[in-house]
């Protein structure tokens, strides 16, 4: 080995280095830094092999089905690299012992997980322990890889992230024009009205019935009498929605100006007299008991799920997922939530959103499609995985070799831009006014005294601010904690507290009033000053409050985010909308590719190459000068 050569290995060798995931990215992650010569490394991951993991974290085989993916992961490793330490932990990252102690014995911390609570978590307790991060995702073909080093660039979290896809609410209940917008009616209100919580708001129907029916009858309809036939009862409801509701949203001349009429279906036109007789019914199907595997399929002779399936089929899979969900699972009915794994559910909106898109002229798509959207799956690339693995080894080892200069955020593109599938970025400077890494207060406009002390911890401290373990403090009065020590008489107290509006808490906060919500094991504090507001817009402000103060990059505002692989969501500012699901991996690309400059935009938009295959990294894209790291 030359001089050079022992020069770069060094900072590896003497690494310990963290990785958390051991999951499509980190298999890959685990044998590139084994293969590149770290010889200490740590795995920390929650969970166990799938059959479905098998196809790309090549670390795993079927006997390995139901282990621990940190333990299988560091085996297979030391097989071919006996001779290195390799520490596995099966375990949550946000579990105690890994506090910021835990994260201080190392010299680099490397994620590679799949959800944005996670690496949040993660992003504190490197920053509270100030250990260098490098973040990873990916999505299908497209992915990426940042670093973040405390003071020197800008952390996880400088950046708010893209929130889950979500449309507008009339677009779902009304005038859907994709077949996404179909699903997310099928999963998030039809579903959910007949099979999941009663007392959860819905507002399926609300438009299309206002006209023409009182709030009474319409829950009528959903409602199955105890004695009800299931089968007339399935019909009802496929009438109701497909056919009643679509006539009285007609009656609308207006809403449909400008739009493709839908054509209302019901039941008698598609599906012969009686199911039973045809078909036999759903107590006498062939149906195991397993939950998960109860289906409609077998009982109606379809097999393929890739299959196209026309309006009688998805009519009559549509009766019969919900006289089986009746027949066998009538106890989970009203608890259950919408799950893709679970293929009667997954059978059900498959049916229920194709008759929607029947009636809206939208194309009807196969259930394993339907399966997709609804699960929000983009099917992982290895490829992909494997680029954004070698990329975080590469960062590692710059940031090992404190080569700041030298740091990249790297994007794995679809498509070339610029020539290139991989485009470095030079890190951005931390935002200064980032709750997480500064130390700027935030604003909170609440209505003191009607919102509760457990909508601020729900709605802000744990969905908002991603705490794990929170504690509450309005000057030297403790509001509320979290914690395995707390005696019985403080639980009690912070328990009463949590349905006391804020005004009538034992230090009453109201406007004015400043807040410091800590996490210990995060070591993160923010202060919150608090602003009455009275009235809050029920369509723009569901919440009934409202959080800023954390600036995003004002590149940023105003523009809607899109990726070029998935349906663009578009997120309307003036209307509420519905939740799809938590984009897992590569939540951030998008909103990075629209820092480039306007110049680089334009290039990048007028070089695109049919040349697919992979490009060298070139020089990094200077993005606007004042953002950039300073050195
Ligand atoms: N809080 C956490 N603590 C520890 N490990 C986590 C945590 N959150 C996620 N992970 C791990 O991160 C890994 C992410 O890997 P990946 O994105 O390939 O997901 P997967 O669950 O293996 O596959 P898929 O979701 O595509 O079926 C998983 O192995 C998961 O267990
Ligand atoms: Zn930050």
């Amino acid at each position: 080995m030359d001089t050079q050569q022992q020069q770069q290995q060094s900072p590896v060798q003497g690494a310990k280095v963290l990785m958390v995931g051991a999951g499509g990215i980190g298999c890959e992650l685990l044998k590139t830094l084994a293969l590149s010569g770290f010889h200490d490394i740590h795995i920390i991951d929650m969970d166990t092999i799938e059959v479905s993991n098998l196809n790309r974290q090549f670390l795993f085989r079927r006997s390995h089905v139901g282990l621990s993916k940190a333990k299988v992961a560091r085996d297979a490793v030391l097989r071919f690299r006996p001779h290195i330490n390799i520490r596995s932990y099966h375990a949550n990252v946000k579990n105690p012992e890994f506090d910021v102690d835990f994260f201080k014995q190392f010299d680099v911390v490397l994620n590679g997980l799949d959800n944005l609570d996670a690496r949040r978590h993660v992003n504190r307790l490197c920053l509270a322990a100030d250990v260098p991060l490098v973040e990873s995702g990916t999505t299908g073909f497209l992915g990426q890889v940042t670093v973040h080093v405390k003071g020197k660039t800008e952390c996880y979290e400088c950046q708010t992230k893209p929130t889950p896809k979500t449309y507008p609410v009339c677009t779902i209940t009304s005038t859907p024009t994709k077949f996404v917008h179909c699903i997310v009616w099928a999963k998030d209100l039809l579903f959910a009205k007949l099979f999941g919580d009663k007392n959860q708001d819905n507002d399926l129907n609300v438009r299309a019935n206002k006209a023409a029916t009182t709030s009474k009858e319409t829950d009528d309809v959903f409602e199955r009498a105890e004695d009800e036939d299931i089968e007339q009862y399935g019909r009802k409801i496929y009438d109701h929605v497909f056919g009643y509701n679509i006539e009285a949203a007609l009656a609308n001349e207006e809403t449909w100006k400008n739009r493709r009429r839908p054509r209302p279906i019901y039941s008698k036109e598609v599906l012969p007299e009686s199911l039973t007789q045809k078909n036999g019914s759903a107590q006498n199907c062939s149906a195991t008991d397993d939950d998960s595997t109860v289906s409609s399929m077998p009982l109606l002779g379809l097999k393929n799920p890739q299959e196209l399936w026309g309006l009688t089929q998805n009519s009559l899979v549509f009766i019969e997922a919900l006289k089986l969900f009746f027949a066998k699972r009538k106890k989970e009915i009203g608890h259950l939530t919408f799950d893709k794994d679970d293929q009667l559910a997954v059978e059900f909106v498959t049916a229920a959103a194709n008759i929607r898109a029947e009636s809206f002229g939208i194309p009807l798509h196969s259930l394993f499609e339907a399966k997709g959207i609804a699960g929000n799956i983009v099917h992982a690339v290895a490829t992909t995985n494997a680029i954004v693995a070698g990329l975080i080894v590469i960062e590692a080892i710059k940031v090992l070799k404190k080569d700041a200069d030298k740091y990249r955020m790297t994007y794995c593109l679809e498509h070339p831009s610029r020539k290139m599938l991989l485009m470095p970025v030079e890190p951005f400077e931390p935002n200064p006014s980032c709750y997480v890494c500064s130390k700027t207060p935030l604003v909170l406009e609440i209505n003191t005294q009607k919102s509760k002390l457990r909508d601020l911890v729900d709605k802000i401290v744990k969905a908002k601010l991603g705490m794990n373990l929170p504690m509450i403090m309005h000057g030297a009065s403790l509001l509320y904690e979290v914690g395995d020590d707390l005696d019985d008489i403080m639980v009690a107290n912070y328990n009463a507290n949590l349905e006391k509006s804020l005004s009538e808490l034992p230090s009453p906060v109201i406007n004015g009033s400043i807040l410091t919500v800590e996490d210990l094991q995060q070591e993160l504090s923010c202060k919150i000053n608090v602003k009455h507001r009275e009235e809050f817009d029920e369509e723009k402000e569901p919440e009934g409050m409202v959080l800023s103060g954390w600036t995003q990059s004002p590149a940023l505002n105003g523009e809607s985010a899109s990726t070029s692989n998935n349906e663009s969501a578009s997120t309307s500012n003036n209307e509420s909308a519905v939740d799809v699901t938590e984009s897992s991996s590569g939540p951030e690309i998008a909103s990075k590719k629209r820092r480039l400059s306007d110049n680089d935009k334009r290039e990048t938009e007028n070089v695109e190459s049919e040349d697919d295959d992979l490009m060298e990294i070139e020089n990094p894209i200077t993005v606007s000068k004042k953002k950039r790291r300073v050195a």
